[in-house]
């Protein structure tokens, strides 16, 4: 059946001043604060977290600039009170994993847009639920995909549009972040959540920032799409010893000994229904520098992000001054427009604020959404599909069709402005500002 609604390429009706929520303000939630404050259109006007004192701190970010406080919300069920009580134009999620889908399914019933933290879901019917509340709401569910926007990702992705590498054949994507020591940090996560997640859950538990950006480049729900894949997995060498090393010293880490954990390297592969290969890593305990690969693989160019940045047409590298050139043809409008701002305000060197901005700025011009939610469910379904393959043996799993059809017309994303870019910045950023606005 076609889909009750397509999401793809949805305009919904220009918001002037972007009343946005934030949930969520552990580690990345007041970033996202502070990088929101500085958008012109946007206002802030609920926080939320479970923990009061995180809300009192985010406080700060909006009233150090002289902004005004926004509503404060906390305790377990504070958000549902939120949503009642507050209107929004735009709930942004920076929970625990396991809130993601939950929340963008009430923000978008209670009226609102709905961005969220990635992954936007953690099972598949979880992932077909926003979809479907996305098309019966006419709201946009946004994964906040920061990866997409990186500086090479958007680079590559002009590039493939403009065939520099020719048809697309193979590209690989990753998170290799060493978190071992953060995932047992008593000070981390909160409630230890992303440790439980390595027990409970057995595959590629974060795909989105490896797969999303080379998704885009291979026009994924957009004129192909991903059929079905297969994950193999190691076992788990590391995280077990580390909960004995921890429990012997501390009794607090005497629940984690013994439990069965996340095998430590998770390969996933993928075919695309027109005959292209993705491979997908996930690794998160060995003590290795950090990568997302980004590699595209040609008829004419390559391209990989990891160790260092390299481009070659046949048998080389390019030299810098070469890519330099590139860069400069290449790079899309919406980085030559505010991808020096962007540094400024910071936040991953500059991706994530480039992300944000452009959000707001889709929504209050009324244009589609960069990443939709159909994007959003077809990245994450790969944790809850992955897993299902390791626990079969690396057996072959069919990956839904969220568009239902639509992704056989559904175009790519634009890359120009289109219009947009007429959202300013407020204030000026500068060096000063920012270290006063630095949360202790
Ligand atoms: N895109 C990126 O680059 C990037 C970077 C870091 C984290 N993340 C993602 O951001 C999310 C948050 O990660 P984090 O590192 O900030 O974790 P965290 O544990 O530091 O923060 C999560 C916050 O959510 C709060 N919370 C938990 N349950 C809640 C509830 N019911 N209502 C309101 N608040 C609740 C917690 O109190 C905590 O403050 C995760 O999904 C993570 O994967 C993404």
């Amino acid at each position: 059946a076609a889909p009750a609604f397509n999401m793809t390429g949805y305009a919904a009706p220009k918001i002037d001043k972007v009343r946005i929520a934030v949930i969520g303000l552990g580690m990345r939630g007041p970033g996202a604060v502070d990088r929101l404050s500085y958008i012109e259109g946007a206002e802030i006007v609920a926080l939320c977290d479970k923990h009061a004192d995180r809300v009192e701190k985010a406080q700060k970010i909006l009233t150090n600039k002289g902004l005004k406080e926004a509503k404060s919300y906390s305790g377990e069920n504070g958000w549902q009170q939120m949503l009642k009580e507050v209107e929004l134009d735009l709930v942004y999620i920076c929970t625990p994993w396991q809130y993601h889908a939950p929340m963008c399914i009430a923000a978008m019933k209670a009226g609102a847009h709905a961005a969220s933290e990635v992954p936007i879901g953690l099972t598949v019917k979880e992932c077909w639920e926003v979809v479907r509340v996305s098309e019966e709401t006419k709201k946009h569910c946004m994964m906040l995909e920061n990866c997409c926007y990186d500086f090479f990702e958007m680079l590559t992705l002009n590039m493939t549009r403009q065939g520099l590498f020719g048809e697309l054949v193979h590209a690989e994507g990753a998170y290799i972040h060493d978190l071992l020591d953060l995932n047992f940090n008593k000070k981390g996560y909160d409630d230890m959540w992303r440790l439980r997640q390595n027990i409970k859950m057995n595959g590629n538990l974060y795909p989105t920032h490896g797969v999303g950006p080379i998704a885009q480049c291979l026009n994924i729900n957009r004129g192909d799409r991903m059929t079905h894949l297969v994950a193999m997995q190691s076992a788990d060498f590391q995280m077990g010893e580390k909960a004995k090393e921890l429990a012997a010293k501390d009794s607090f880490f005497q629940e984690f000994v013994g439990q069965r954990y996340r095998g430590n390297m998770d390969t996933t592969l993928i075919k695309t229904e027109h005959g292209k290969t993705m491979m997908l890593q996930h690794d998160v305990t060995s003590p290795r520098p950090y990568s997302r690969l980004h590699l595209l693989s040609g008829t004419k160019g390559f391209a990989q992000k990891y160790p260092k940045e390299g481009i070659a047409f046949g048998h080389s590298f390019i030299k810098e001054d070469e890519l330099k050139g590139l860069y400069d043809k290449y790079t899309p409008e919406l980085i030559k427009y505010i991808g020096a701002q962007a540094k400024e305000v910071g936040g991953h060197g500059g991706m994530d604020f480039m992300m944000d901005w452009r959000l707001i700025d889709c929504l209050r011009n009324g244009l589609p959404l960069d990443q939709d939610v159909y994007d959003g469910a077809s990245w994450s379904v790969i944790v809850p599909l992955s897993c299902e393959s390791v626990a079969k043996n690396s057996k072959t799993v069919l990956i839904p069709d969220f568009t239902k059809g639509a992704w056989k017309t559904n175009k790519p994303h634009d890359l120009t402005l289109n219009g947009g870019g007429n959202t300013g910045i407020r204030p000026k950023v500068s060096k000063d500002q920012k270290n006063q606005l630095k949360i202790d």
